[in-house]
């Protein structure tokens, strides 16, 4: 794991949306696994912004979200396909058909999470996985006490997670209760795979990430034992990182 210690949200943007379009131009055929959240817009707008500027081509790629409420339809502007497309997806010229985030409103929730994790891996796999970070360590949204050999699964949202979250509803009651995530074990399958983590708030997680063992209660830290993680952090997230941590991870 290596973390890539940027200024600010403006660099860390660019610096994400740079090793994306790398991705894309490498293999215009690649299988990106995304995310969604406040963390990553701006990386969005950073990718929608070369594609007008530099037409890098999405016609060939393959999109998986992590994870989508249960009980939002798409339509739904707190929805994760709402979002997508709102942030992403109407800008570049990929196909929707090849845009892939789970049904929260399939009738048969397992079997739909079934469906979801065979996709993954009819797709040949994830090339490149891009995570934000909870404050409680969560990816996708799998909360503490996760098994890190989780597949594709339903999750009850975490009290803490259901009210973070609530600043993009009008109330927390109105935070759906229950999501689809791929698992720890899906997440970590991915061949490549970049955390952002920007801003104040997530510098507690962040020093107790680096600075603590592999455990279940922060499912992020599983990520030190994958071969290719790039942390991109700015100078705010990584303010409580001790000197000896910084010498081990710190680029
Ligand atoms: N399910 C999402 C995660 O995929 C996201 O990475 C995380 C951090 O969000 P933010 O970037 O808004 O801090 O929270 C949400 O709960």
């Amino acid at each position: 794991m290596r973390v890539i210690e940027v200024n600010d949200y403006y660099e860390l943007s660019q610096k994400a949306a740079e090793m994306i379009i790398d991705q894309v131009r490498k293999k215009p055929d690649s299988v990106l696994g995304l995310a969604t959240g406040e963390t990553v817009l701006e990386t969005y707008a950073a990718i929608v912004n070369d594609y007008q500027q530099n037409q890098t081509s999405y016609r060939h790629i393959r999109t998986f979200n992590l994870d989508e409420y249960i009980g939002l339809a798409a339509d739904h502007p707190n929805s994760y396909h709402y979002y997508m497309n709102e942030h992403l997806f109407r800008f570049i010229d990929i196909p929707m058909s090849q845009t892939y985030i789970p049904n929260g409103l399939a009738d048969d929730i397992p079997e739909e999470c079934i469906r979801y994790e065979k996709l993954i891996g009819q797709c040949g796999g994830i090339d490149l996985q891009i995570l934000g970070i909870g404050r409680n360590g969560h990816i996708g949204f799998n909360e503490p006490g996760t098994s890190f050999d989780s597949t594709t699964h339903v999750v009850e949202l975490a009290h803490s997670t259901r009210k973070a979250n609530s600043r993009f509803f009008s109330s927390l009651e109105e935070v759906p209760t229950h999501a689809i995530t791929m698992g720890i074990a899906t997440i970590m399958k991915s061949r490549q795979i970049i955390l952002l983590a920007s801003g104040e708030r997530k510098a507690h997680i962040m020093s107790q990430l680096l600075e603590g063992e592999v455990t279940p209660n922060i499912p992020a830290s599983i990520l030190k034992t994958h071969p290719n993680v790039t942390i991109i952090a700015d100078k705010e997230a990584l303010s409580l990182i001790g000197k000896e941590q910084r010498k081990v991870y710190v680029q």
